[in-house]
C-alpha cells in the first residue's frame, strides 16, 4: 500500500503505463500456466491455445469468416482429440450420442444452465435464460400446461385458420406467377400461430395479412441471429438496447428497432394483463394469454412483474417461429430436390385426404407413416441448432467412459453435429425418410438418437405446438399445391456457413425460392 504512492511520486506516465502493461502480461502468463498445469481440467485432451485463453474463442467468433468460427472449430477438435475435448479453459464438449441422456437428464438430476450461453436471447429471466435448476423448474412448471397437447388441441382452430391464410397466400402466387422466398411466409405463419395461441388477441402480429411487415420481421430475425456471436461475448447488448429510446436504436439498425419495439409491446401487453387479471373469470383467467397463466400461478410476486413476464414471452416468441419455418423450408426443399419422396408423400396424402379442401384432422395426419417420416427426416437434416448447449452439474461428477468431469464444469454437446453424425445416421447428407418407417430395422436405434427438440427438463416446451403446426402445414401445402424450386443452390442457400445459434446459409443466399405452379381444388 505504501509502495503505490511512492511509485506514483517517482514515475512518469509512460513508465506507469509500461508497468501496467507488464503486470497485465504477467497476470495473463501466470493464468495461462495455471490453466495448462494445475487447473482441474488440465488433464483433458484439447488444444493448448484454447485452454490457455478465452481470447481464442472470441477471436474466431468475432473476426473469422463464415465456416471458421468456434462452432466449426469444435468439430475439428473432435477429429483431432477424440470424443471428449476441453474446448476452452473451463468447458468440456462431448461428441458421443451415448452421453446425451447423462448430460440432458430428467429433472431429478440437478443441471444449471451456463450464463454465457443462457443469455444469448437477452432474456435472463425467461425460462431459456434461467440458470438455476430449481427456479427454472418452477417457472417452466407454471406455463407448461399452456403448451401441453391438450391446450394446443383446444386452439387447433386458430392453427387451422392461420394455415388457411398461408394457403391463400400461395393461391395468389399461382395467379400472379411470382417466385417467393418460402421462409418469409413460413416464418409469418409460425409467428402468427404463436402470437394467437400464446399472447391472445392483444398480441396478434398478423404478418400473413401484411407482406411488408412479414419481410421486415424476417430481416429482423436474421439481424438478431447475426448478433448472436457478439451477444455471446457481451451479454449486456440486448438488455441495454431494450432500455434505450426506440429512435436511437432505429437510427442504428431498423431490424434491431423492430425487435426492440416488439419487446416494448410485450411489456405493454404484460402491464395490460396485470390491470385486467382480477376481472377475468373461469378459464379466461388461466388461458386468455400466457401472461394470465403466469399471473394465476403460484410463482412469487417478483416473477409476476411485467418486465419478467415480457422476457418470458419474448424468449418463447424468439424460439418459436423461425425454428418451425426452417424445418418446413427444409421439408419443401428436400422433397422437391428428391422427387421420388415427393411422389410417395403426395400419393399417401391423396389417399388419406381425397378432397384437398376437406378436413385435415391432426390425429389422422399423425397416423400417416410417410408424412411422419418426412417430418422427422426434415427435422434431422435441417440440423437447426448449431450452437453447443452447456449445462452444469453443481455437485455431481458426470462420467464419460474413464473420465470423471469435476462438478461445476460446463459440459456441452451440439445438436446439429449429433443429427449429422454418420455413426448414428449413415449417409447423413442424404434425405431418406425411410429411416423413420417402423419396418426399418434401424428404426428403434434411430428414434433413440432423434433429439431435434432436445431431451430432459430443458427440452423444447413448444414441441406440441410445433408438431401440430408442422403436420397440418406440410399436409396442406403438399396436398393442395404443386411447387417448383426456383434457382436454389444447395451450397449457397441450404448448407450452414454461420453459427448464429441456428445455422445460417452463406451471406449471398437468395433464400429457398419456389414458384407455385398449380392448386388442386
Ligand atoms: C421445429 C420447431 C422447433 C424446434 C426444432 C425446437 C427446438 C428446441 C430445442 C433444441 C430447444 C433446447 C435449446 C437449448 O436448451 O439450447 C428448445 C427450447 C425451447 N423451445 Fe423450441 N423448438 C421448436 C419450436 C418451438 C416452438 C413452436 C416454441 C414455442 C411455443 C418453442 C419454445 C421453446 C422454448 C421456450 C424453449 C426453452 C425451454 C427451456 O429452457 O425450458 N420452440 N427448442
Amino acid at each position: 500500500m505504501v509502495f503505490l504512492p511512492a511509485l506514483l511520486a517517482v514515475s512518469s506516465l509512460p513508465t506507469l503505463l509500461a508497468i501496467g502493461v507488464c503486470l497485465l502480461v504477467a497476470h495473463g502468463l501466470v493464468l495461462a500456466i495455471y490453466r495448462l498445469t494445475l487447473h482441474p481440467l488440465a488433464r483433458f485432451p484439447g488444444p493448448k491455445l484454447s485452454a490457455a485463453t478465452g481470447w481464442y474463442e472470441f477471436y474466431l467468433d468475432i473476426f473469422r469468416g463464415p465456416g471458421q468460427t468456434f462452432a466449426f472449430e469444435i468439430d475439428r477438435m473432435h477429429e483431432r482429440y477424440g470424443p471428449i475435448v476441453r474446448i476452452n479453459s473451463h468447458e468440456i464438449h462431448v461428441s458421443d450420442p451415448n452421453f446425451f441422456d447423462t448430460l440432458y437428464a430428467g429433472s431429478s438430476a440437478v443441471r444449471n444452465k451456463y450464463a454465457p450461453s443462457a443469455h444469448v436471447q437477452g432474456t435472463p429471466e425467461g425460462i431459456f435464460g434461467t440458470i438455476d435448476h430449481g427456479i427454472h423448474k418452477k417457472r417452466r412448471g407454471a406455463i407448461s400446461q399452456y403448451f401441453s397437447k391438450q391446450s394446443v388441441l383446444q386452439d387447433q382452430k386458430i392453427v387451422d385458420a392461420k394455415i388457411e391464410l398461408l394457403c391463400d397466400f400461395f393461391r395468389e402466387r399461382v395467379e400472379d406467377g411470382r417466385e417467393v422466398n418460402i421462409r418469409v411466409p413460413l416464418l409469418a405463419v409460425g409467428t402468427d400461430v404463436f402470437c394467437a395461441h400464446t399472447l391472445g388477441k392483444r398480441g396478434e402480429m398478423d404478418l400473413l395479412r401484411d407482406w411488408d411487415k412479414a419481410v421486415k420481421w424476417r430481416e429482423s430475425i436474421i439481424g438478431l441471429l447475426h448478433w448472436t456471436p457478439i451477444v455471446r461475448q457481451f451479454s449486456w447488448v440486448i438488455p441495454l438496447a431494450i432500455e434505450l429510446p426506440l429512435g436511437l436504436i432505429n437510427a442504428f439498425s431498423s431490424e434491431m428497432g423492430l425487435v426492440v419495439s416488439i419487446f416494448k409491446s410485450l411489456r405493454e401487453q404484460a402491464q395490460a394483463a396485470i390491470a385486467e387479471h382480477d376481472q377475468l373469470k373461469g378459464e379466461q383467467k388461466t388461458r386468455d394469454s400466457v401472461f394470465h397463466t403466469i399471473l394465476a400461478s403460484n410463482l412469487p410476486a417478483s416473477d409476476k412483474d411485467y418486465k419478467r413476464m415480457a422476457q418470458e414471452s419474448f424468449s418463447i416468441l424468439s424460439a418459436s417461429g423461425d425454428t418451425i419455418a426452417r424445418s418446413m423450408t427444409a421439408a419443401i426443399y428436400r422433397l422437391h430436390a428428391n422427387p421420388s419422396t415427393l411422389q410417395r408423400l403426395k400419393a399417401e396424402l391423396m389417399q388419406a385426404i381425397p378432397n384437398p379442401r376437406g378436413d385435415y384432422d391432426l390425429a389422422e395426419l399423425e397416423a400417416l407413416p410417410y408424412l411422419t417420416a418426412v417430418l422427422k427426416e426434415s427435422l434431422r437434416i435441417a440440423a437447426l441448432i448449431t450452437t453447443r448447449a452447456p449445462l452444469v452439474a453443481p455437485k455431481e461428477h458426470m462420467r464419460y467412459k474413464d473420465w470423471a468431469i469435476p462438478p461445476n464444469t460446463p459440459v456441452s454437446m451440439t445438436l446439429s453435429s449429433l443429427m449429422m453424425d454418420p455413426q448414428s445416421f449413415p449417409e447423413p447428407a442424404q434425405f431418406q425418410p425411410e429411416r423413420w418407417l417402423e419396418n426399418n430395422p434401424a428404426y428403434k436405434k434411430n428414434m433413440e438418437r432423434f433429439v431435434p427438440f432436445h431431451r430432459g427438463h430443458r427440452n423444447c416446451i413448444g414441441i406440441n405446438l410445433a408438431w401440430c403446426q408442422m403436420y397440418i402445414t406440410l399436409a396442406k401445402l403438399v396436398r393442395r399445391f404443386d411447387f417448383e424450386l426456383f434457382d436454389v443452390v444447395k451450397e449457397r442457400d441450404i448448407d450452414h456457413h454461420r453459427d448464429c445459434f441456428l445455422g445460417e446459409p452463406r451471406d449471398d443466399t437468395k433464400g429457398v425460392r419456389v414458384k407455385v405452379i398449380k392448386e388442386y381444388t
